[in-house]
C-alpha cells in the first residue's frame, strides 16, 4: 500500500479548482475562498473583487472538501489541510495518536488560528496523488447519537431545513403532520435517510464520489442495494481490479486494528466516514476521517461494535459496516474479474458498454445506478445487527 506522506504537491482535482485558477487570476476570488466549493460559489456570485493572500504561497496545493462540507476546510501549508475546530473531534485525534489506530486517520498537529477561528491542523491525505479518485463512505448502522434523540424526545424541535431536504428527495416521505407543519425532528430525519440509503440495510453508505479529478457526485442518497454499491466502485476504480485488491486489503487490516483498539472500544464512532482515494499510477488507500460525533461511552460500557444498537448501548454497528463493505468489494472484484472472462471469450461486449454508459452518467452527474432487478437484489446477505456478529 502506497499513497501515505508522499512527496510531490498535492493534487488540485475539482472542476471548480480550476475554475478558481482562472477567477483568482482575475481577482474574483481568493485562495481560501477557493478552498471550498462553497467558498467559490459565493464568491463567483458575488463577484468579489479582492485578493487574499496565500498561505506560505501554496494554496494551490491545497486538496479540499471533497465530497460534502459546508466550507469547514481551509487551505494550509503543502501536506496539510485545516479543518474548523470541534473539541470532540480534536480530542478525537489526539488520542488516536497513541492509539493503534494512528496509521489510519490523518495525523494530527495540533490547532491554528486563522482570522479569529481557530483550526485543527490535519494531514491532507491526497498529497502526492496525482488527479485523485476519491470517495467518501459514511460508516455505522446509526448516524445520530444517542443525545441528540434523547433531547428530541425531551423536547422535539422541528426542523423546516430537514423537512425541504426530505420532499427534496421524496415528496410522500413526511407524515401528515410533518406536512402540516412542515417540518421534522433531526433523529426523524436522520433516520429516515438511513433507511432510503444502504446504512439501513448494510451499515454503511456512499455519500459522494470524484473521479479522476471530476466535479463531485453526491447524487447517491437513494443508493440502496449491494449491487448499486458494486457497480459505482466499478466506475470509482474504472474496474481496476490492482485497486479493488489494494481497498481490501488496507480494510482487513484496518479492520484487525480496529478489533484492538482501546480507542475503538471506548467510543460510539458515529458519522464518521471512510475515505477511499486512489490515482491513475494505483496508488490507493482508504483512511477514517470526520470525528466530529465520536464520543467517549460511559465508563462501565466496552463497545462490540457488531451487534444491533439498543437505546442506552451505544453500540454503533461499525464492525457489521466495515464487513458488509469488504464483502461487496471482494464481489465488485469477482464481478471485475469474470466481466474480463467474458469480454476476453468476446462475449461481454454488451457488460462493458452498460459499464461505460453509467461512467458517463456518473460523470455528467445523471446517476442513479440502476439494478437490473429491484431493489436490494443483493448478491449475498449482507450482515446485518442479528444475523451475525463478527
Ligand atoms: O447528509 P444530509 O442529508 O444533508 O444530512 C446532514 C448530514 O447527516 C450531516 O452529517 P455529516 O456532516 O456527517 O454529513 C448532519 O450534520 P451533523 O454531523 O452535525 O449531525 C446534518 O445535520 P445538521 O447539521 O444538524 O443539519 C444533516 O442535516
Ligand atoms: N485529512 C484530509 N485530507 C484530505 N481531504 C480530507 C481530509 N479530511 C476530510 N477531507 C475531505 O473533506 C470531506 C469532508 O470531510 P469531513 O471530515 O467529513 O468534514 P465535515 O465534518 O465538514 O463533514 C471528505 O469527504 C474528504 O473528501
Amino acid at each position: 500500500m502506497n499513497g501515505r506522506r508522499g512527496s510531490g504537491p498535492s493534487p488540485i482535482f475539482f472542476v471548480y479548482r480550476r475554475k478558481c485558477w482562472t477567477q483568482e487570476r482575475a481577482r474574483k476570488v481568493t485562495p481560501q475562498e477557493c478552498a471550498s466549493p462553497r467558498g467559490f460559489t459565493d464568491a463567483r456570485r458575488s463577484r468579489e473583487s479582492h485578493r487574499g493572500t496565500p498561505e506560505d504561497d501554496d494554496w494551490g496545493h491545497t486538496v479540499q472538501n471533497v465530497l460534502h462540507s459546508g466550507g469547514n476546510f481551509k487551505a494550509s501549508e503543502r501536506g496539510h489541510i485545516l479543518k474548523k475546530f470541534s473539541p470532540i473531534e480534536n480530542a478525537c485525534l489526539e488520542a488516536l495518536m497513541e492509539d493503534i489506530l494512528r496509521p489510519y486517520v490523518p495525523s494530527y498537529h495540533g490547532l491554528v488560528e486563522r482570522e479569529g477561528q481557530t483550526y485543527i491542523k490535519m494531514e491532507d491525505l491526497l498529497m502526492g496523488l496525482e488527479a485523485p479518485s476519491i470517495m467518501d463512505c459514511k460508516m455505522g448502522f446509526r448516524t445520530y447519537l444517542e443525545d441528540e434523540l434523547a433531547k428530541a424526545l425531551l423536547k422535539p424541535t422541528p426542523r423546516k431545513d430537514l423537512y425541504n431536504k426530505m420532499v427534496a428527495l421524496d415528496s410522500q416521505a413526511p407524515t401528515l403532520e410533518e406536512h402540516l407543519q412542515k417540518a421534522v425532528t433531526k433523529p426523524r430525519y436522520m433516520q429516515w435517510r438511513e433507511s432510503v440509503s444502504s446504512t439501513a440495510m448494510l451499515g454503511f453508505r456512499i455519500e459522494g464520489v470524484t473521479i479522476e479529478a471530476g466535479s463531485v457526485k453526491k447524487n447517491f442518497k437513494k443508493m440502496k442495494s449491494r449491487e448499486q454499491i458494486m457497480e459505482t466502485f466499478v466506475i470509482f476504480t474504472k474496474s481496476r481490479q490492482d485497486i479493488l485488491v489494494a481497498y481490501v486489503k488496507r480494510l482487513e487490516s484496518m479492520q484487525a486494528a480496529l478489533k484492538e483498539s482501546e480507542f475503538f472500544r471506548t467510543h460510539e464512532v458515529i458519522g464518521s466516514s471512510l475515505l477511499f482515494v486512489h490515482d491513475r499510477r494505483g496508488t490507493a488507500n482508504v483512511w477514517m476521517i470526520d470525528f466530529g460525533k465520536t464520543t467517549v461511552t460511559p465508563a462501565h460500557i466496552s463497545l462490540r461494535h457488531d451487534v444491533a444498537w439498543e437505546p442506552g448501548t451505544h453500540e454503533d454497528g461499525y464492525l457489521l459496516g466495515l464487513q458488509n463493505l469488504i464483502d461487496t468489494l471482494q464481489d465488485t472484484i469477482q464481478m471485475v474479474k469474470e466481466n474480463r472472462e467474458e469480454a476476453v471469450d468476446g462475449s461481454a461486449q454488451e457488460g462493458e458498454q452498460t459499464i461505460g454508459e453509467n461512467e458517463k452518467m456518473l460523470l455528467k452527474g445523471e446517476v442513479e445506478v440502476k439494478t437490473t432487478n429491484g431493489e436490494n437484489n443483493a448478491l449475498m446477505t449482507p450482515i446485518q445487527p442479528g444475523n451475525r456478529t463478527l
